[in-house]
Formats: C-alpha cells, structure tokens, sequence
C-alpha cells in the first residue's frame, strides 16, 4: 500500500487537523502509511501586515496547493474557510469530513457575554466579517486589529489588551480549549463565515488511489452545505479579506428526495451600518448560493463590497 505524503502548516491547529485526518484514514485504510510534510506558508510569515493588504486568506493555502501540484504532496488539509472560492487547475477537495460547531464564539475578561461587556468595551479581531456584525449588534463597541494563531490570540486577551475577543468555537473545540469560551455567539448575531467549522481533504483531480481514499471521510451533508456557502461567496468574488458570510443547513433526507438546503447569507458594511441578510431554501445548494447572492446584489450589496475592495487597495 501506498505511503502518502500529507502536508500540513505547522501552527498548533493545523497539525491538530491534519493528525485527527490522518487518524480517521488509518482507521479506514489500516494498511495505508502517512507521511507529514511541515509547510510554512507566506501568510504564517507575515503576520504583522493586514492580510487584507497582501494578497488574502489564499496566502495560508497557496504553497501547500504548489506542493500537490509539484507531487512534493499527495493530499493536504485545510479549514475549508480559509480557501478561496476557486481552486486551482488539476486540484479538487477530495474529502468534507463531517462539519464540528460552526458558530463564532467570545472570550472575554471574566467570562463576560456580550450583553454584559462593558459600554465602549475593546473587542479584538481581524474580520471584517466579526466587527460589521459586533456593531451592529452593539454600536458602542470599540474593534481593534487582532492577528495571529489563536495561541496568539488568547495570550493577548490575557495580558490585558482587550475586553474580549472574537474566534470560531471550531478551532477552540479541535486543540481542547474550549473551556475559554465565554459564549458561543448565535448565528442570528454573527453569521459564520462561508465553510466555518468544516475541513477540506485536497488532492490532485487525476489522482484516482487518493480520491479513492478520501472518499470514505466525505460526509455528503456538509459537501451540500458547504456548496452552498462557497456558490454565494463565488458569486461575491469573496476571494479576499470581505464583509461576506453564510451558513447553510441540510434537512434529514427523505426516501429519494433531495434534501432541502437552507441558506442565510450576509454582506454588510465594516461599520455594521449598513447589513443584506436573508435566508432561502432550495434543493440545488449551487444555484441557492448563486441566486441569494444575486438578490443581495441588487438590493445594493455590490456597493458595499467596492467600498470594501477600494478600501483594501488603497
Ligand atoms: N482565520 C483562521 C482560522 N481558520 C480556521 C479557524 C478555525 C477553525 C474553523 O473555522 O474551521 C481559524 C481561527 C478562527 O477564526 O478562530
């Protein structure tokens, strides 16, 4: 059986991802033998630029997806949030294992919730996505930039630099420190962003022994849901650091019918003053994502994203 060369950023949650992928496989495919290759990524080196500013969330993928291409790697896993809506030629996500809790959580001082943070309260976090929706859930709120791992993160909520701070339950459940959540934010507050809490197994398209492989973690369900989420942001062109979120979930399948796929997605203003949000129901998840984003579209979403990209650009 084949050895497979699996690559993986180094950063704590990253290597716990690709562990927890390489434990399921062996217990799919107890003959198959896995290999780690450590990548550092461009987007792991330049922490102290806003990544909005150099290139998008795409920087923590890119290298990892060169190293498939160049056969340096077999397979690669990745929090599917962080990739873009386009893969590149000749690779394809081979595996959605099935989704963990997709919500935002907060960490605060004193295990405050967010009704109880003080008025003018100091919230950290890089995403335009968290702070449009923090304002408008609670103007008075003050947003300043936080990057890094959430190692990084966590450390900087405890030497004092914030009130709270924003993450995805996700990530704090996968490396067990979900005992600092404070409280797990509601979608009706914070819509998650598009493949939160979802990881995706990336393989060569042409290799047929890997796809074969990475199809038993496929967990159908979250593939729908996750489809959905990624057609709207594509038609957003949500590559970059955007305002953009969605959430989607798949009804228990009946007999032959196609499960129904019910979608929420969000564009809003970093400000939080101006918010498109709306929730649909359908069963071709692709055309969903699609037709909601083209529904925020004209009811002037567009706007608010050029402002957004102008903004990045300048
Ligand atoms: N942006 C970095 C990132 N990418 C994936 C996760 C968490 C795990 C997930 O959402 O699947 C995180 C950290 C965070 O936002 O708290």
């Amino acid at each position: 059986m084949r050895n497979w060369k699996v690559g993986t950023r180094r950063s704590m949650l990253a290597l716990t991802q690709t562990n927890w992928v390489v434990d399921q496989l062996k217990r799919l495919a107890p003959e198959a033998a896995f290999e780690l290759h450590e990548i550092v990524t461009k987007g792991d080196r330049i922490l102290d630029v806003t990544l909005s500013k150099v290139g998008g969330k795409g920087l923590f993928v890119k290298e990892i997806e060169q190293s498939l291409l160049d056969k340096e790697t077999d397979l690669a896993v990745h929090s599917l949030k962080d990739m873009p809506a386009e893969l590149p030629e000749g690779l394809v996500i081979g595996a959605i294992p099935k989704r963990v809790d997709p919500r935002d959580v907060l960490l605060s001082k004193d295990g405050k919730t967010l009704n109880e943070l003080p008025h003018g309260a100091l919230v950290g976090t890089s995403s335009l996505r968290r702070s449009a929706q923090l304002l408008a859930y609670r103007p008075d709120i003050q947003i300043e930039s936080l990057r890094g791992n959430i190692d990084t993160r966590i450390r900087k909520l405890n030497e004092g630099n914030f009130d709270a701070i924003i993450l995805a339950a996700a990530g704090l459940e996968r490396v067990k420190w979900d005992g600092t959540i404070s409280q797990y934010l509601p979608v009706e507050i914070s819509v998650p962003a598009v493949g939160q809490g979802a990881l995706a197994i990336e393989c060569r398209a042409d290799d047929e022994e890997t796809l074969a492989l990475l199809r038993r973690l496929d967990d159908p369900p979250t593939r729908l849901a996750v489809t959905a989420e990624r057609s709207f942001l594509h038609r957003l062109q949500g590559g970059c650091q955007v305002p953009i979120g969605a959430y989607a979930t798949v009804a228990e399948a009946s007999g032959d019918a196609a499960p129904a796929v019910t979608l929420t997605g969000l564009v809003a203003s970093p400000d939080g003053k101006r918010v498109f949000k709306r929730t649909v129901t359908g069963t071709d998840p692709a055309a969903l994502g699609r037709e909601l984003a083209e529904t925020l579209l004209a009811e002037g979403a567009g706007e608010v994203l050029a402002e957004v990209q102008k903004e990045n650009q300048g």
